[in-house]
């Protein structure tokens, strides 16, 4: 569960069962955490996996997360970055703490080269001007037949997902992670615990379908 700001909506997002919780410490987001205040709530968090999420990190971002105490890091990025720059996150983040979240426009796949950079990928939704929580659905198909394709690497669907669609998404998807946002939210940076609760009774049905 993404886009948490506030330490009620953590305790949310652990009562429905989320199994990671996301703090976006992009600056430009609505839904923006600083890594400081992030580490102020730490102690009172849920013992969920945390999860920053970040937009082509620097060095000095790279630093205060790894101070901050993430389990795992959600990196977007443009699909065109350099390679050597993928693989620098890899190394300073370590592959399998990382979630690589490229932005892709239709018609591109993700090159099988990044599979042994991160422990998963995700699809977003791709917007021109966004990296992220968009709460614009994806392309279904094009997320199954990755998974297909490459049944071994972690996948993770994003995008416009919510209570009135998320069952759908999953069987048209294949997705086993899910990644949810504003689909969620009251408001930018507000999670509803109705809306909460009614997407994961509607994922834990269509899971139970799945399996
Ligand atoms: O949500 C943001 O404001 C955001 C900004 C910059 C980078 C990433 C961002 N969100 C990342 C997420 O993981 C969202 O959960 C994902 O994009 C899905 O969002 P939504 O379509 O709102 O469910």
């Amino acid at each position: 569960m993404c886009g948490l700001t506030s330490l009620r909506d953590a305790r949310y997002a652990e009562q429905c069962g989320a199994d990671y919780l996301g703090f976006i410490l992009h600056r430009r987001s609505p839904r923006f955490v600083s890594p400081e205040r992030f580490f102020e709530m730490r102690p009172a968090l849920p013992p969920q996996k945390k999860v920053a999420v970040v937009v082509e990190p620097d060095e000095e971002l790279l630093g205060e997360m790894l101070e901050a105490g993430f389990d795992f890091f959600q990196v977007h990025f443009r699909h065109t970055v350099e390679p050597a720059l993928l693989r620098h996150w890899s190394t300073a983040l370590r592959g399998e703490r990382l979630w690589l979240a490229p932005k892709l426009p239709p018609g591109e796949d993700v090159p099988e080269a990044w599979f042994p950079l991160c422990a998963a990928v995700m699809l977003d939704t791709f917007s021109p001007d966004k990296f992220g929580g968009t709460g614009e659905v994806g392309d279904w198909a094009k997320f199954a037949r990755h998974r297909v394709r490459y049944p071994t690497q972690q996948w993770i669907l994003a995008g416009g997902l919510g209570p009135d669609n998320i069952g759908e998404a999953v069987r048209a998807s294949g997705a086993r992670f899910v990644d949810v946002n504003s689909g969620v939210e009251a408001a930018p940076g507000v999670k509803d615990l109705r809306k909460l609760e009614r997407f994961t009774a509607e994922l834990a049905r269509a899971r139970a379908a799945l399996a």
